[in-house]
């Protein structure tokens, strides 16, 4: 019997994170436009805590994403004190693993912006987590012995780890604000059991993830989520002019709370790059309602094929069930 084509492509979309009646919800309409300007062919998921206000939902759904409640999810009770308090709620981004309906998503903070297409990431091998080292420079690691010797991933030369004295060194740490990875049930039930049994750390749901997919975690490079700091801690590491994915996590750094004030955000690059994000988030030529007869522009409802990677594509790429 035949299939119909919709039935057989692996779905794919972008999820996102949403918490609280704050501003976040700025940067998630400017990460949607974000989006649509790259032509990504991939709707933008925003998973949300019930938190969100109504009016936050509409604006979101009248910038074509597709809307999912989720309920929180709270770490074991514990004396920690998260590198930012706020920290604690990013537990719940764990729900996303539940989001089965896709085989494949990329998730991206609010605080991100898409200044190039990455739709190509998908392609990437199934089976492993895919996401971008970290740094280990800023004062958000003041407790971590990493810090507190000035060892840092990304110039292991530098500062080598002492094993003699701390055993070997730490595996790669990823920063959890864009990864690509499987939703599966069984992962899904997997991680929930296994944060009982964890003890919450000052980067709280990045920490245990990267504990967690430690052994099938796979490096990408820094384009695909530039976090600020590498700009002043390590530009050799850095290609700021293919960067297609930037990562506004600095203090003082997110671009509708930005006032130049902070330290580094004085920076000509930093300046140019909260430009870029207004340029995107006030040009209204990219509202979904302006933009979904436009080919490659996002949105839910819209079932589209992809240039030059059409139905072939789809069908012999291998399952991730
Ligand atoms: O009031 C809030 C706070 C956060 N968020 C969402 O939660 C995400 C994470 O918060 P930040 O972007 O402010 O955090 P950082 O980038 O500093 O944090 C990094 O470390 C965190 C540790 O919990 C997470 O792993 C996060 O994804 C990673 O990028 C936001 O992007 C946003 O999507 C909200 O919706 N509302
Ligand atoms: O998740 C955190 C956060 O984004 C910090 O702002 C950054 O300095 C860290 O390197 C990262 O791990
Ligand atoms: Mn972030």
């Amino acid at each position: 019997m035949e299939q119909k084509l919709e039935e057989l492509m692996p779905k794919r979309a972008y999820v996102t994170f949403l918490a609280g009646n704050g501003d976040y919800v700025k940067g998630v309409v400017g990460l949607s436009k974000g989006l649509r300007k790259a032509k990504s062919v991939y709707p933008l998921v925003v998973a949300m805590l019930p938190d969100v206000p109504e009016e936050h939902r509409e604006i979101l759904k009248s910038q074509g994403c597709i809307v999912r409640e989720i309920e929180p999810v709270y770490p074991p009770a514990n004396q920690t004190q998260f590198a930012m308090a706020y920290y604690v709620i990013n537990y719940s981004k764990l729900r996303i693993w539940e989001f089965v309906e896709y085989s494949k998503m990329i998730y991206l903070d609010g605080d991100i912006q898409v200044f190039g297409n990455i739709d190509h990431l998908f392609d990437n091998p199934d089976g492993y987590f895919y996401a971008v080292m970290d740094c280990f420079c800023e004062k958000t690691w003041s407790k971590t012995p990493q810090f507190k010797i000035g060892y840092c991933q990304q110039c292991p030369e530098e500062v080598q780890w002492p094993t003699a004295e701390l055993g070997p060194p730490p595996p790669l740490y990823f920063n959890a604000g864009m990864f690509l990875f499987e939703p599966k049930l069984s992962t899904y039930n997997d991680l929930l059991e296994t944060l009982k049994l964890s003890v919450p750390t000052s980067f709280a749901e990045q920490d245990f993830l990267n504990a967690y997919f430690r052994d099938v975690y796979r490096p990408i490079p820094p384009i695909y989520n530039l976090v600020l700091a590498m700009l002043w801690r390590h530009p050799n590491n850095i290609d700021l002019d293919n960067t297609k994915v930037v990562h506004y996590c600095a203090a003082g750094s997110k671009p509708w709370r930005y006032t130049g004030e902070e330290e580094n955000m004085e920076r000509e690059d930093i300046k140019m790059l909260v430009e870029k994000w207004w340029e995107i988030y006030s040009d209204e030529t990219l509202d979904y309602k302006n933009s979904t007869k436009d080919i490659g522009s996002s949105g839910p409802f819209i079932l589209q094929i992809p240039e030059g990677g059409g139905v072939d594509h789809y069908i012999s790429a291998p399952s991730a069930a």
